[in-house]
């Protein structure tokens, strides 16, 4: 049998000794690959006896790829990540005039990756900055590919950014430019496609794993054509698609402008108890805000690429932080993906062998998830657990915990694989 994980008619096949693609990072990148990746390899191990093993096969990306072959993201690397299907990797640096504006911006948009999937959780003893981070249980579905992350932006004065102002303001009859002669232009594209792939991979997600609703973050009210676009986008695909599994926010208004508030409130009950997915929607703003205010109320979050990556890092903080927040990017019709911890190199602390692996390593737990290990995934977050638990912890969360003994993220990985 072949080693290569394949999709047939768009599932996984997954061989036994699945070769996989990581890339282990700058700056910390190499520390807590380094850990993550022997409380994977131990849990596979534990969980199968042997029979199941991970052949890592290292790609080449950031500094580490730059130094060896004189190219920051290698072509090689994509051709590899697109062969074998399933990667995971590091942070990596975005090198300063490099001519590529993120790296990893730019993985996910070469290949596609559609979905950036970021599940948010409490574990037990994590120590927050609020109450009840218990009741933060969140799947955000940022897009991954559209929005001002297509890097269409030009800088104050250029040539280019004279050309396109005068293209606004003579063709276009654009006059609240506020210092035309001054300004940097970025050009925010959002599509329906774009929007109806991510808000369909929200949707299916929900139904898969019983979630009440699906909630659509935008800021419409300002910008109309784009993010407004993406709630009106989002509520017709919801109705058109799966219009027995939901109700939507777009119905009860409707219901409500018709039939009166009663009656809507009545129609969302039914849907509600009849089990339907409740499809919503909330301003960008308010729901930073509702987010820390009533959590419980929001399951699924589906929103465009710069809201999603604020509410990430934001939802992160209230479960402890970005050291412990997992993600992936994900293309559904392809297979292609490649799971990444949320954070960045966090330069000051590469090389100390100290800050928390947690964060790369629970993505390469969804990883196993995704690839339907879910018994070394379950071995791996019950260690967690357990190791948190027991109060030996990584810097981050020693400084804000009573009584912890705090380790390196070595030693944290050594304490890991003996919770197994
Ligand atoms: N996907 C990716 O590869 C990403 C890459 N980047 C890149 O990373 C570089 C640095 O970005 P920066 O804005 O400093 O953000 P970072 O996420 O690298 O670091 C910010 C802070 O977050 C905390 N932190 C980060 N990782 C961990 C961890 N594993 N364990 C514990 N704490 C952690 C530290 O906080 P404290 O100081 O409080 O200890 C750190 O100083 C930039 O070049 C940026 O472009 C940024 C985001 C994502
Ligand atoms: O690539 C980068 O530098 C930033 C990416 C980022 O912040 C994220 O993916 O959350
Ligand atoms: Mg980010």
């Amino acid at each position: 049998m072949t080693n290569k994980i394949v999709v047939e008619n768009g599932v996984l096949n997954v061989p036994n000794n699945p070769v996989i693609p990581f890339i282990e990072g700058d700056g910390i990148g190499p520390d807590i690959w380094a850990a993550a990746s022997r409380v994977i390899d131990a849990a596979v191990e534990k969980a199968y006896n042997g029979e199941k093993k991970i052949e890592w096969l290292e790609v080449l990306a950031g500094q580490k790829a730059f130094d060896k072959t004189g190219e920051w993201l290698p072509q090689d690397t994509l051709d590899k990540i697109n062969e074998y299907l399933i990667a995971i990797k590091g942070p990596l640096t975005t090198p300063i005039g490099g001519g590529i504006r993120s790296l990893n911006v730019a993985l996910r948009q070469q290949l596609d990756l559609y979905v950036c999937l970021r599940p948010v959780r409490h574990f037990d003893g994590v120590p927050s900055p609020v109450k009840r981070p218990e009741d933060v249980e969140m799947v955000i579905f940022r897009e991954n590919t559209e929005d001002i992350y297509a890097g269409i932006e030009y800088a104050e004065g250029s040539p280019e950014v004279k050309k396109v102002i005068d293209f606004l303001q003579n063709e276009m009859g654009v006059k609240n430019i506020r210092f035309p002669e001054t300004s940097g232009i970025g050009i925010k594209p959002v599509s329906k496609e774009g929007t109806e792939r991510l808000v369909r991979s929200a949707i299916d997600y929900a139904i898969k794993h019983n979630k009440p609703s699906v909630t659509l973050v935008h800021k419409g009210n300002i910008m109309k054509f784009t993010e407004g676009g993406f709630k009106q986008w989002g509520y017709d695909l919801a109705e058109r698609e799966y219009g027995d599994k939901v109700f939507t926010w777009a119905q009860y208004d409707k219901i409500k402008e018709a039939d009166g508030e009663a009656a809507a409130n009545q129609a969302q009950a039914d849907a509600e108890a009849a089990g339907k997915i409740i499809v919503k929607d909330s301003i960008a703003d308010i729901f930073l805000q509702q987010i820390l205010t009533r959590p419980n109320e929001f399951d699924v979050v589906a929103t465009m690429n710069l809201n999603g990556d604020y509410i990430s890092d934001a939802l992160a903080a209230q479960v402890g932080g970005i050291g412990i927040a997992p993600g992936a990017n994900i293309n559904y019709v392809t297979g292609h993906a490649i799971f990444e911890a949320t954070h960045g190199t966090a330069p000051k602390y590469a090389g100390l062998d100290k800050v928390n692996p947690s964060s790369v390593l629970l993505s390469g737990v969804l990883m196993l998830e995704h690839l339907g290990w879910q018994e070394a995934a379950d071995l791996v977050t019950n260690s967690v657990e357990k190791t948190i638990s027991s109060k030996v912890v990584t810097y981050d969360f020693a400084r804000l915990m009573d009584g912890a003994k705090e380790v390196k993220c070595s030693e944290f990985a050594d304490e890991l694989i003996k919770n197994l």
